[in-house]
């Protein structure tokens, strides 16, 4: 390894958008470089490339490059360390040793990134686009938002929102496709522009237009519908023996508005978009991959084997269905944090997916009612995560169960009411599609946050009684 490529095998798994937490890094290769800004201060665009238990990852770091020892105290929380660069100054001829830093945390150099999509350039292999139609402000300061996220997001000046993809697969990544598809919804941010490169595909070896990140609208006055729910959990949590609609924060209302705006956003993207009706076979085949992603979760996680059967009879009825099933493109991994509330309404954000799962799978047409499955285990999680640890964990327990089905019930009729199909009258596929998110999300909470892997546990202990 070069010395940089030490530096981010020690930096990369401290970063919260690092999906391979908890296993030791065996290899990690600088795959591509772009010079953005030459010379120091200097910026660079990285494709790195990290294998771990025998598969490899590519993951975007937006390196910055300054002389040894000239990290200011504001960028000290970015720096990665020293090391010789090729090329380190550029222009000055051999390597030169450098201070290397996350650049999402330089103002100075984040600027040029919404400079270079307001005037739609090119840099060393980079492509920057303006939607048709849209200006952009430039001259704005960015600051990265903090909080639980697979990404990392800029605000530029409270106007504009840029999302860099973290984790990277060869191809334009769903999240611009589908806010594109929806551009002009008022369920959705406006998008501006976007990022992007050739990344190699090695399984056809081509090279294939990739998005690096997405630039948005920001809504000012949003709050995030996971914040407004556990609100009204705690205010519920907080008044023994009432019942959820007598509580002051009940939330069923919202729940339903969100219901609606939901069936509004998938209409829009059933006439944007290709749709199709899946055949017995691919219904099999999903059914399939619903048992095989159980399977390789019961392997790893031990706690869910007596639930598998259960589960595996739901996958099984689902398969059995003969039904014709819908299918379109959806959001993918719908949650209450994916959604926020603004002063007009609800506004869905990341249509990006699993952000686990290769694009090419991401983009597979599948049923609305996975999305709706989603949301109704937000519910559940909304419900049960202050369960966690809590003193009164028994005695809450059912308000927990009353709260969540309320706002099952209202977000199902909001989605009918807004001309979505009804919930409750597919509750086959309804049930194989919860069923599968809760096993994903065993894994996810396994892999990034263990004490609340029994939320899930717990839901599927209740779900298949
Ligand atoms: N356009 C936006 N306006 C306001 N807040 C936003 C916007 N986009 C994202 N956010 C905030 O950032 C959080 C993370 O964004 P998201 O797109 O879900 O990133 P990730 O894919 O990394 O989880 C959201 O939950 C929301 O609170
Ligand atoms: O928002 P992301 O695209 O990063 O999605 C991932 O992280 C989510 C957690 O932030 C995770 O969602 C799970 O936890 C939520 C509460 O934090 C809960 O509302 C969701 O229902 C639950 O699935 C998501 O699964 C994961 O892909």
């Amino acid at each position: 390894m070069t010395q940089l490529e030490e530096l981010l095998a020690t930096w990369i798994p401290r970063q919260r958008w690092f999906a391979g937490k908890g296993l030791p890094i065996d290899a990690l290769r600088v795959e591509s470089q772009h010079v953005l800004v030459p010379g120091t201060p200097g910026l660079r665009v990285l494709v790195v490339e990290v294998g771990q238990h025998g598969r490899t990852d590519r993951y975007q770091v937006l390196l910055g490059l300054r002389p040894e020892g000239s990290i200011g105290a504001d960028l000290a929380h970015a720096a990665i360390g020293v090391c010789e660069l090729p090329g380190g100054a550029e222009g000055t001829g051999g390597p030169c040793v450098q201070a290397v830093y996350d650049a999402t945390h330089d103002p100075e150099m984040t600027a040029r990134l919404l400079e270079h999509i307001a005037r739609g350039h090119a840099e060393d292999g980079v492509r920057f686009r303006r939607m048709p139609d849209t200006e952009i402000h430039t001259g704005l300061r960015s600051l990265v938002l903090t909080g639980e996220q697979s990404n990392t997001s800029l605000v530029y000046g409270e106007e504009y929102v840029l999302k860099m993809f973290r984790r990277l697969w060869p191809g334009h990544n769903p999240d611009l496709e589908l806010t594109a598809a929806l551009s002009g919804s008022p369920f959705v941010a406006r998008p501006y522009g976007w990022i992007e490169t050739d990344l190699r595909d090695s399984a056809a070896d081509t090279l294939v237009p990739t998005t690096l990140a997405m630039l948005q609208r920001y809504l000012r006055s949003a709050t995030d519908g996971w914040v407004l729910a556990a609100t009204s959990v705690r205010d519920l949590y907080a008044s023994p023996g009432v019942a959820p609609e007598d509580a002051g924060g009940d939330f069923s209302g919202e729940a339903e508005r969100l219901g609606a705006a939901t069936a509004a956003v998938h209409r829009d993207l059933a006439r944007a978009l290709p749709t199709d009706v899946l055949t017995p076979e691919s219904q099999g085949e999903l059914a399939e991959s619903m048992v095989s992603r159980l399977d390789v979760a019961a392997s790893q996680i031990t706690a869910l084997e007596p639930y598998a059967p259960a589960l595996r009879d739901a996958f099984d009825a689902f398969a059995d269905l003969d039904t014709p099933l819908p299918v379109q493109r959806v959001h993918g991994d719908y949650h209450l944090g994916q959604v926020v509330r603004t002063d007009s309404g609800w506004v869905l954000l990341d249509f990006e997916g699993e952000p686990a799962a290769p694009i090419t799978e991401r983009q597979r047409l599948s049923s609305p009612l996975r999305d709706v499955a989603g949301m109704l285990r937000s519910f559940d999680y909304a419900a049960r995560h202050q369960l966690v640890g809590h003193a009164r964990e028994d005695e809450l327990a059912e308000p927990a169960r009353a709260w969540a089905q309320r706002n099952r019930e209202a977000f199902c009729a909001g989605y009918a009411f807004g001309g979505g199909i009804d919930p409750e009258k597919h509750q086959v596929v309804l049930r194989a599609f919860e069923y599968d998110k809760a096993v994903y999300e065993v894994m996810y909470e396994a892999r990034h946050r263990p004490a609340w892997m029994r939320i899930p546990l717990d839901s599927i202990a209740a779900l298949v009684a």
